[in-house]
């Protein structure tokens, strides 16, 4: 595959932007004599190897009926356009006016059904957990439409008080809190290991960039716009972001919590909350083995939450993508996480999703790959590097995605992302195992990352209408 001249510009921007800029660029740059589609080919097919993606399909909800959404209109029963075949395959009904209807599959990794709970969708994101404290970088990325669900399944569903839920209302939450709270209780299960965890949140608002922990010293407001500078080799540079450490789930989720207060919302003709910006909780942690306090011993790793509606949020500008990197590195030589590198890049005015069918499928695949030095970008140049800069972060690459889709699809029912012919739909190991084949020494080092199998449940029925979950007192 040939890389388009967007993400190649992307790609270059991110080398040269880090201070290991020309280490990462030899690494990345085929030998000489080496034919250069076949390099991009075998290093975007391990790319995709790493990439994740499972799909959810949101139940039809009260909001939906009174929709004016004109994508509705092609299809006579909202509730039956998207299918749960099995576990990995949807069926999408498309019927246009005047075409004979039509069934497309797309198959994924993962496919819920409308009536999946929150802990089931979390049981596919525990080991990812595991593989973080075992020094592995790994992205959670939420891609849909308006209203598609991607809030509700990161966060849980929103309350007009606490934009997350309290935790008396545990079986709604999301995977933020869940993932918050199955971090610390890992750590607390090796206590000689001294984590440290440090959260920073930011929102992509147009092309604006806000770090909603930082606070503005004049006015005493939170939600601060990071400056974006652009670099003579006209390279996207931003201030280095908040991070607050934290000590528990709680501290954690009111961190979020409050950044989300600031976050924009506005009601659209999906419904009434629509976030109108794109969401990235990082969370870092570092590990210390005892004996090492300040030493290379020291790990870091990050987890990322990406909140992302493909649909621009104003007319005219095409969606941004944005990639949160930290190399890493020891403490002693970085005390702080640090925003190494966001890449803002603009595609041409996009359609949103439910008009634009084939176009945005074709898009998507690609727009995990507009995350130039994400996680599996730097799984590849730690492999590459050898087993010393692997030591000091560990490979990432690990990455999920829920496309979450709602019953409102296109009538060419072509949002969604397909794997191409050929890929592997299961790794060994399972999706969530180690992002390449561990040797036993690996393995043994670590046992937990190696032994992470996909938890696989059966649900009985295809009924994609479901009640809407109680409300929470
Ligand atoms: N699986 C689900 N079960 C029950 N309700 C859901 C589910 N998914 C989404 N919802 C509800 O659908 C509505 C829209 O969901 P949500 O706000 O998560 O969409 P979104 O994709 O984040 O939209 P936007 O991009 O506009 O912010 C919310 O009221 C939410 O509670």
């Amino acid at each position: 595959m040939v890389v388009d001249a967007d993400e190649r510009s992307l790609a270059s921007l991110c080398d040269c932007h880090l201070p290991e800029a020309r280490t990462q660029s030899c690494l990345r740059a085929p030998p000489a004599h080496a034919d250069q589609s076949t390099v991009t080919d075998a290093s975007d097919r391990a790319e995709r190897e790493h990439q994740i993606v499972h799909c959810r399909i949101r139940p039809v909800l009260p909001f939906d009926e009174e929709s004016d959404d004109p994508g509705s209109h092609a299809s006579p029963a909202p509730g039956e356009v998207a299918h749960a075949v099995d576990d990995e395959t949807v069926q999408v009904k498309c019927s246009r006016p005047g075409h004979p209807p039509i069934n497309k599959t797309f198959t994924f990794e993962r496919v819920y059904r409308p009536a999946d709970p929150q802990r089931e969708v979390f049981g596919d994101v525990r080991p990812l957990l595991t593989s973080l404290l075992d020094g592995y970088n790994v992205c959670i990325m939420a891609y849909g439409q308006t209203g598609s669900g991607k809030s509700y399944t990161m966060l849980g569903p929103r309350s007009e008080v606490r934009p997350v839920l309290p935790p008396d209302c545990h079986s709604d939450l999301g995977l933020v809190p869940r993932a918050a709270e199955e971090l610390f209780r890992l750590i607390s299960e090796n206590p000689s290991r001294r984590a440290k965890v440090e959260v920073s949140i930011v929102e992509v608002y147009n092309d604006d960039i806000f770090d909603l922990l930082a606070e503005d010293t004049c006015t005493a407001t939170p939600g601060v716009k990071c400056e974006v500078l652009t670099t003579k080799e006209g390279r996207k540079e931003v201030s280095p972001l908040t991070c607050t450490s934290v000590r528990s789930a709680q501290e954690c989720m009111m961190l979020v919590g409050a950044g989300l207060q600031l976050r924009a919302m506005r009601a659209t003709s999906a419904h009434a909350h629509s976030s109108r910006s794109h969401l990235i909780i990082t969370v870092a942690l570092t590990t210390t083995p005892a004996w090492d306090s300040s030493g290379p011993g020291a790990r870091r790793a990050e987890g990322l939450g990406h909140l992302w509606s493909p649909h621009s949020r104003r007319a005219g500008l095409g969606p941004t993508s944005c990639a949160l990197t930290s190399r890493p590195s020891n403490l002693t030589q970085q005390s702080r996480a640090r925003v190494r590198s966001i890449t803002a890049h603009r595609a041409r005015p996009p359609l949103a999703p439910a008009a634009c069918g084939r176009e945005e499928a074709a898009r998507f695949p690609q727009s995990l790959k507009w995350v130039p030095g994400g996680p599996a970008w730097r799984h590849r140049w730690a492999h590459r590097a050898g087993p010393r800069q692997a030591a000091a972060g560990g490979p990432g690459g690990q990455r999920v995605c829920w496309c979450v889709w709602s019953d409102r699809v296109s009538p060419e029912g072509d949002v969604l992302y397909k794997p191409e012919p050929g890929r592997p739909r299961r790794r060994p190991g399972g999706p969530f195992g180690a992002p390449r084949p561990h040797s036993l020494q690996e393995q043994q080092a670590h046992p937990r990352a190696a032994g992470c199998a996909r938890r696989r449940c059966k649900v009985a029925g295809d009924s994609v209408r479901v009640p809407l979950p109680e409300a929470c007192g």
